[in-house]
């Protein structure tokens, strides 16, 4: 079967790589996706990303990742493509400035509840997210008749395993744990 991505429109840059919205065509079918690129020399960082995604599959209020594969782009040579979900509505900051920085207090309990849900199977899976900001929360269409965005929790550039020493970061050699209340950092 015969396979194509075209990406359609960038969707905004990020500090690494750019996110388009881009289509699988099929002879028999279609599907838009969120499609996050980068040149295949510099994809280890979209590649741990893609394996940290992949243990939230079901989970509702965090980004889902579909797969990863290196396509040959006219030009670009080799790059790797993390296919994700599409944010439809933007992010949390889009929402924000929507209300004017004022969103009702009703619709704010709703989505705290929705980011704590993510930040439970966040740290079910004993990570720790380290970005958490309203760009990096995604907005989704209203499902089952509500009338609120559904709010998903994006980019794991910076998630890291808890207890696991820290090889990267300015942190090196850190271990990072959870509490309840806090991150912990331990050298
Ligand atoms: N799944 C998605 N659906 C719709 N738009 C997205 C999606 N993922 C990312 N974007 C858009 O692409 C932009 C770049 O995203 P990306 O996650 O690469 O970087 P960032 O969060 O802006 O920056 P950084 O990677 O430096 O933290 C985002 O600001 C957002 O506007």
């Amino acid at each position: 079967m015969k396979v194509k991505l075209m990406k359609i429109k960038v969707l905004g840059n990020g500090s690494y790589g750019v996110v388009h919205l881009g289509k699988i065509v099929t002879p028999v079918y279609n599907q838009i996706y969120a499609v996050k690129s980068i040149n295949e020399y510099y994809s280890s960082f979209l590649r741990k990303e893609k394996e940290i995604l992949l243990k939230f599959f079901g989970c509702p209020n965090i980004i889902q990742c579909y797969s990863g594969f290196t396509s040959f782009e006219q030009g670009q040579g080799e790059v790797y493509n993390m296919f994700l979900e599409y944010a439809p509505e933007g992010s949390l900051l889009d929402l924000m400035n929507k209300y004017g920085g004022k969103i009702p207090e009703n619709d704010v309990k709703c989505y705290t509840q929705m980011i704590f849900e993510g930040l439970l199977d966040v740290h079910e899976r004993v990570l720790i997210h380290f970005d958490l900001k309203p760009g990096n929360i995604l907005a989704f269409t209203p499902q089952h008749g509500t009338r609120l965005s559904t709010l998903k929790i994006a980019d794991f550039r910076l998630a890291k395993q808890q207890g696991v020493k820290d090889t990267t970061s300015r942190f090196r050699g850190t271990k990072y744990y959870t509490s309840p209340k806090s991150i912990i950092r331990e050298s």
